[in-house]
């Protein structure tokens, strides 16, 4: 997708007047290799053949504006009252971005009142409006201990009239909302109501998923910390697999339209016989299909050992129409099929298997953040915090090529990030696994 600089204009509400905490610390800050100043922009695109294609002076190539505090801000941090919302599935990290946007807000900026909505949008709807938390220092203090959120999560419409009447009531000045794609449509929608009733209310998104779907993001936070979750199970099949005879390892992994998390977590282990992804259709008949190629594999090696992404291979499956409460597509469960199918072949053909199936599920996405995850979750609730007290809004905040940026809302909720069958990591995929480009295809 081609994009202009105008694509990438951040929405702003107003000029920023009031002195920011950081700025006696940013007058002397220049671009270096390792900051970028605030009149500076981060490129989109990092290959010369790329960079050249625009036809267009360096200046006007796509860039994105820089994340990082201000000299000037656009809210008075003493008359300021901020709220916070955690949506969609759950993911590591997300009671430390929540711990990181109190503490920026606290320490630096000495805003006073912090509201946590409870329940994702939910808490932001009519019925369950003033169930809020309080969000201090305290209440902060250790929850990055722990996995999941501390002020709950939800999945289903809300409607945005009735959340901005919430958030009037308790005269929200900037929300920062940590979600998914969904959370950033539904924190669309609350803008687009708020430029409506011309409110002076600021929406900042922190982009959020296990799946690594979201684009313009190096990497989703608890990514990482998921994949690597997963590697205990694969390994766990990989030695079971290993010690019984005609043993066939299966483990499906979260990843509905991205196979991030299965490619990631079978390049870790590096065991993975098969990967089967969203992305690249396979199929399971004939001399090329996934069926003869397992048989030939367990004859060969002994073992075998597949990771299936959960959105790997539907069309082999029948379609359902069942949507979860946000109209997500319910899936069919690859994984079960697979083992069926896979135990039927194996023992038509006189290989009795011994099949060990593994679906951790919720297990890799429940976990507290790891190290890295916990480092990159503190500092994009810092990069969130300077951008909302900076006025921005109908913005998310995301790393970029290492540099923490401000991206559009709509460039974040227009396409999904996907493994390209023609990318580097696919082809990283093929040669740890052997597995051919295409499998019955
Ligand atoms: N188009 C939309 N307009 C308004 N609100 C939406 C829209 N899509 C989703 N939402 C709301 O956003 C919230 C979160 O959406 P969803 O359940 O799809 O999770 P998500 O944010 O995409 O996260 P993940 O996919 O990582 O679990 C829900 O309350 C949902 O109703
Ligand atoms: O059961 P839930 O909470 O709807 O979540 C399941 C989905 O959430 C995701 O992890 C995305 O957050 C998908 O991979 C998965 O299908
Ligand atoms: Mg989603």
């Amino acid at each position: 997708m081609s994009l202009t600089l105008d694509d990438l204009r951040v929405r702003t509400l107003g000029d920023c007047e009031y002195d920011s905490p950081f700025a006696e610390m940013l007058s002397t800050k220049r671009t270096s290799p390792h900051y970028v100043a605030e009149d500076d922009r981060v490129l989109v695109d990092d290959t010369v053949s790329v960079l050249l294609s625009h036809g267009v002076p360096i200046d006007r190539v796509p860039s994105f504006e820089t994340a990082g505090p201000r000299k000037k801000i656009y809210f008075d941090p003493a008359r300021t009252t901020v709220g916070i919302v955690t949506c969609g599935g759950l993911c590591p990290g997300l009671n430390d971005v929540i711990r990181g946007i109190v503490q920026e807000l606290t320490e630096h900026y000495h805003v006073k009142r912090i509201l946590g909505f409870r329940n994702g949008y939910q808490g932001l709807s009519k019925d369950s409006r003033h169930t809020t938390m309080e969000l201090s220092l305290d209440r902060v203090r250790d929850i990055n201990n722990a996995g999941g959120t501390i002020l709950g999560s939800s999945r289903g419409a809300q409607d945005p009239e009735e959340m901005v009447d919430t958030l009037l009531i308790h005269e929200i000045d900037v929300l920062f909302v940590i979600g998914g794609d969904g959370s950033m449509r539904g924190a669309t929608a609350l803008t687009e109501v708020i430029d409506a009733r011309k409110l002076d209310i600021a929406v900042v998104g922190v982009p959020k998923t296990i799946d690594n779907d979201l684009p313009y993001t190096d990497q989703s936070f608890g990514f990482q910390t998921a994949f690597a979750r997963a590697t205990d199970f694969i390994q766990s099949v990989f030695i079971e697999s290993q010690a019984a005879e005609n043993g066939v390892g299966i483990v499906k992994l979260m990843g509905r339209h991205s196979g991030f998390i299965a490619c990631y977590a079978a390049l870790s282990v590096n065991d993975a016989d098969f990967v089967l992804i969203p992305e690249v259709p396979f199929g399971l008949e004939g001399d090329d299909g996934l069926l003869c190629r397992v048989e030939r594999h367990l004859r060969e090696h002994g073992q075998v050992v597949l990771v299936v992404a959960e959105g790997a291979g539907q069309h082999l499956l029948e379609a359902s129409e069942t949507k979860d409460k946000s109209g997500n597509a319910k899936l069919g469960d690859i994984g079960l099929f697979l083992k069926e199918r896979i135990t039927t072949k194996l023992s038509e053909v006189g290989l009795e298997p011994t099949v060990r199936y593994l679906d951790p599920s919720y297990a890799i996405r429940s976990v507290p953040a790891n190290a890295y995850d916990s480092v990159y979750c503190v500092r994009l609730a810092h990069a969130a915090v300077h951008a909302g007290m900076a006025g921005r809004t109908q913005t998310v905040v995301v790393r970029w090529r290492r540099r923490f940026v401000h991206v559009p809302m709509a460039l974040i909720t227009g396409h999904r990030n996907e493994i390209d069958p023609d990318g580097d990591l696919w082809m990283s995929v093929l040669e740890a696994t052997g597995q051919p480009a295409n499998i019955g295809r």
